[in-house]
């Protein structure tokens, strides 16, 4: 049995109270592929693995497979897994590693389970239930990286994600100094994306210090010399940042996820959440980008909904995974993940105007999209709901077939209710940061903004982006100020969100609007240049040639 030596390690004590032992195994060397994560295609796996033809009306649901530790006290480790894979509506699946005795005042045991049954248990579901994608957390032992990496090898995953699990956040140590060489010889190489908060970071680098974003940066990239092919350095302890800001790294590209930093205690098993999040974001088939984008707001709304809740008596608090969060799952987007470049050509449709030239909104909106329109949101400001209900399902459909997201203006039941892809509010709707907590994670949310305060205030408030204008004056709506082309300019400078330009926009004025160049400016959003005209697709197909145009022209 190996005893812990009495150094510091990661900057803490090795806690006295905690009866931690891990079993020391021969140093081993595993000679796998660094390519054999990058195939898909799953290998053959013996006679029963062969592929059954499913009864006819089965669906596959997306599953991960976590392999961590128990705690006791349900914040973290597996029980965390587990909640948050619910959350999101994604199968999960348990391997255990080890069961701590930890409450919120910190460990008080560990007992780690034999790698012969850690093999055992590994075995057990890979074989069978194929999960998607396989997320790690305490693996106390080289021992048990070791069978890991043999597992991995033998049934191959879609991805694999690593939290690189070292220290609880109540300073107990979880997986002693011995993991460190497993840890970058054997499983970081494999690892689709590995998300060390900033003491495993620097643990990870021998000591490294860990004080600034720029430090985030340069440890993310030190790290993925080590193997692995995304490095996402957590900073919800990087407590000189107003932000809780972490820092991708995809061996090209360095990336900063922000959001507001909420003032809880409440935060013990966010690392596990996030990378579990994670894990069924990539499981759902989400790119790495998008699925680190859901799981960290997922994170944010947890935490902001648990922020206030009473759960033990010490420091560190649990926070409520599921409790609000539990309506949302049924409603998650289940069009393509979200793109920014889908705003190009932003349609939005106006009752009077289909009156005017007497069309159906879903015929409205199928010609627009037939022109090009990247985008639809309906605006029905004086429709009865149970018809704006009709008729929004009917786009909602319409939309979906052909790949554009649909959001609904002002009307959050409406949106909940059809299944839009999300909202649009005005400064005088319901607040975005009440419809995200409505909404949940992965709607979209846009605000009507004319000033960069305005634009500050969407971004804090969890928005997805915003729309700028009346950029000319138009007779859509009613008193409107004209912010011009310069204070749309200035808006975008300043907003940390994309934006889209709305307000008498068409064909002879769209130009240079695209032609300001800068870069968060992603498109145009018209009422009037398309459905107050004869063929609404040839004026869609015609605007989006001059939007196009524009946006080649400046790059
Ligand atoms: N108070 C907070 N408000 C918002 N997000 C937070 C807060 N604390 C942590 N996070 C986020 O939770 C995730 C886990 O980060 P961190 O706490 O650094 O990891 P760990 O739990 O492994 O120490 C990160 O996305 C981080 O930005
Ligand atoms: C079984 C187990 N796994 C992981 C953690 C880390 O979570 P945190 O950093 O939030 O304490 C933990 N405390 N317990
Ligand atoms: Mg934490």
């Amino acid at each position: 049995m190996y005893q812990h030596p009495t150094v510091s390690f990661m900057g803490f004590q090795l806690c006295s109270h905690a009866p931690f032992s891990i079993p020391i195994h021969h140093k081993f060397q595993l000679s796998i592929s660094r390519d054999f994560r990058r195939t898909r295609v799953p290998k053959p796996r013996g006679m029963q693995q062969e592929e059954e033809p499913k009864p006819s009306g089965k669906v596959r649901v997306p599953h991960v497979l976590t392999v961590a530790g128990s705690d006791s006290g349900a914040g973290a480790g597996i029980q965390a897994d587990l909640k948050a894979c619910a959350a999101r509506g994604v199968y999960c699946s348990t391997v255990i590693t080890a069961v701590t005795a930890q409450n919120t005042v910190g460990v008080q045991g560990v007992n780690v389970l034999n790698e012969d049954f850690v093999r055992e248990q590994l075995n057990s579901v890979l074989s069978d239930m194929r999960p998607d994608v396989v997320k790690t957390g305490m693996l106390p032992s080289p021992g048990i990286v070791k069978v890991l990496c043999e597992s991995l090898q033998e049934f191959q995953v879609r991805a694999l994600v690593v939290d690189p699990v070292m220290v609880s956040t109540s300073g107990d140590v979880l997986a002693g100094p011995l993991i460190l060489a497993s840890f970058r010889e054997e499983l970081l190489p494999l690892a689709d994306i590995v998300t060390p908060n900033l003491r495993e970071a620097s643990t990870l680098l021998g000591g490294l210090p860990m004080e600034t974003v720029a430090d985030m940066r340069s440890a993310a990239k030190s790290i993925h010399d080590i193997g692995p092919r995304h490095v996402l350095v957590k900073g919800g302890d990087l407590l000189a940042s107003a932000d809780a800001v972490d820092v991708l790294f995809d061996g090209k590209e360095f990336y900063e996820f922000r959001s507001t930093r909420i003032k809880t205690l409440n935060t013990h098993g966010t690392g596990c959440t996030l990378a579990s999040s994670i894990a069924a974001e990539l499981a759902r088939g989400s790119s790495v980008l998008s699925a680190i984008k859901i799981a960290k707001r997922y994170v944010e709304s947890a935490l902001d909904y648990s922020k206030d809740i009473l759960i033990g008596g010490g420091r560190q608090g649990p926070f409520d995974h599921l409790m609000q969060l539990k309506n949302n799952a049924l409603s998650l987007r289940v069009g393509r993940p979200f793109d920014p470049s889908d705003f190009l050509l932003y349609a939005v449709t106006d009752t009077a105007m289909n009156k005017k030239w007497g069309r159906s909104m879903g015929d409205a909106v199928k010609a627009a999209i037939e022109g090009g329109a990247t985008i639809v949101q309906l605006r029905e400001k004086d429709a009865e709901t149970q018809d704006f209900l009709e008729a929004a399902k009917t786009c909602v459909e319409i939309c979906r077939s052909h790949g554009v997201p649909l959001l609904i203006n002002d009307r959050i039941d409406i949106a909940l209710a059809c299944g839009a892809d999300g909202v649009h509010v005005g400064q005088s709707d319901m607040p975005a940061r009440v419809a995200r907590s409505i909404l949940g994670p992965d709607k979209i949310i846009g605000v009507s903004c004319k000033t960069p305060e305005q634009a500050e205030k969407a971004w804090t408030d969890g928005a997805d982006y915003i729309g700028c204008g009346g950029v000319y004056p138009t007779n859509t709506k009613e008193n409107n100020i004209t912010v011009g082309l310069d204070g749309l300019k200035t808006v975008c400078l300043e907003s940390k969100l994309p934006v889209v330009a709305i307000g008498g926009i068409g064909i002879s004025n769209a130009k240079p609007v695209m032609e300001l160049g800068v870069p968060n400016l992603k498109g145009v959003a018209v009422v009037s240049a398309l459905f107050d005209r004869e063929s609404v697709s040839t004026e869609a197909q015609n605007l989006l040639r001059v939007i196009v145009d524009a946006t080649k022209a400046v790059k």
